[in-house]
């Protein structure tokens, strides 16, 4: 079947996870901020937790996928293999050639593709590698620095790296350097996995601006909300609308929807600050509400877009869009300190399985009884570790299947 993803709440059938691996044990206080942690989560822990969240998935009828699963049966392909290493090796910033080849040699003496992938995820640290004899300044100079290959703590926000809309995909160029490399692992699954190759692409990693898959919400079939905000720019959602509207085929997309949203680290992805609970509600960062710079894009004469700029309270635009009058649930029902301590622990970021069903961070216990009181069925997941990462459990998963 492919991708098949038209709502943000038809029932959940496949979707696609990432457990933490050792990648998250090759963080260190002096590179978080780069690699965009806040704290370094205890790696048995945050696997014991991300379990219990496949663990519930399952139980709801819910396939389960693991990217290092999809990218080892895609480079068993010897040749799909060579590329593959070439493309990581090209990406991952190393400094000499005699480096280069020491790292080509490791990678290939892994027996298992799984392990191979799992490595290219971790990080590779110099002394994994034979020790070289140091001649050229670069070599002298580049001392300090711990790793060769620098890990990819955040491949378990699946959601971000690319983003299912429709029957396609768009392959996110990411707004920082240290996630642009996970999205190697998703353009050889869309280019050589037999169940997903020759998806279409709505936007592809080689394009010039950012944008990532937590700003993108299909609020339905015809409407796609993408967040203007510290991760996505303007340039990259008219692109998309571009190809949406003329560049590809089979679309059902008539508006894309830009909502203007603060540029910080609170509301990095217009998924931190709401997500949809059932047909008609939301759970919303309560600064959010607005009124708020709505642009509505839509398909213009002669190939070019039209843009129609709206200045709109959160609950109007989404009232609008869906055809229904929406209820929105504020985060930690709107206390100040309660609603700021669980949006930072991504309260407001909720993963919904069916219509009036969402999976939720124990964590953020104040707005959970909120959703309880109103009517939505929760299914809570232990959270000390997974959400040091700065996501919760809509950013931990790709759907690539709803039903329709
Ligand atoms: N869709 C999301 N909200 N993803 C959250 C990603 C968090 C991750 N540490 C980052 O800064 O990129």
């Amino acid at each position: 079947m492919g991708i098949q993803v038209t709502s943000e709440i038809k029932p959940l059938k496949k979707v696609l996870l990432h457990k933490p691996g050792e990648e998250i044990e090759n963080l260190t206080p002096e590179y978080l901020e780069r690699l965009l942690f806040d704290d370094i989560p205890f790696l048995e822990v945050a696997q014991q937790e991300h379990d219990a969240f496949a663990e519930i998935l399952r139980q709801n009828g819910v396939e389960v996928v693991y990217l290092h699963e999809l990218a080892a049966e895609v480079i068993a392909d010897e040749k799909i293999k060579e590329e593959f290493l070439n493309q990581f090796l090209d990406e991952a910033d190393i400094k000499s050639e005699e480096v280069r080849k020491n790292v080509y040699d490791y990678l290939k003496s892994f027996k298992s593709n799984e392990e191979l992938i799992r490595k290219t995820m971790a990080g590779i640290n110099k002394n994994e590698l034979p020790a070289i004899e140091k001649k050229s300044l670069v070599d002298l100079v580049d001392d300090e620095y711990p790793f060769v290959a620098d890990p990819m703590p955040n491949l378990y926000f699946t959601r971000d790296p690319f983003a299912s809309i429709g029957d396609g995909i768009s392959l996110n160029k990411m707004y920082s350097v240290t996630r642009n490399r996970e999205t190697i692992y998703a353009d050889f699954i869309f280019k050589y996995h037999p169940e997903h190759k020759g998806t279409k692409r709505l936007y592809n990693r080689d394009f010039e601006f950012s944008i990532e898959g937590g700003d993108i919400l299909n609020i339905s079939e015809t409407v796609l909300a993408i967040g203007i905000s510290q991760r996505t720019t303007p340039q990259a959602i008219e692109r998309i609308a571009e190809r949406i509207f003329f560049e590809t085929e089979g679309n059902k997309i008539e508006t894309v929807l830009a909502f203007d949203i603060p540029k910080t680290r609170a509301y990095m992805h217009l998924d931190t600050v709401f997500t949809q609970v059932d047909h008609d509600k939301f759970t919303i960062h309560p600064q959010i509400e607005g009124p708020l710079k709505i642009f509505e894009l839509t398909k213009g004469e002669n190939g070019k877009v039209n843009i129609l700029e709206e200045t709109m309270t959160l609950q109007e635009i989404l009232s609008k869009h869906l055809g229904c009058d929406v209820k929105l649930i504020r985060c930690g029902g709107g206390d100040y300190v309660i609603s700021q301590r669980e949006q930072w622990n991504d309260g407001s970021n909720t993963l919904c399985i069916k219509p009036g069903e969402v999976v939720v961070y124990s964590r953020n216990h104040v707005t959970n009884k909120l959703l309880v009181e109103n009517g939505v069925k929760i299914h809570v997941i232990p959270s000390s570790e997974l959400s040091r990462g700065r996501g919760g459990p809509r950013c931990m998963s790709m759907p690539l299947v709803r039903e329709l």
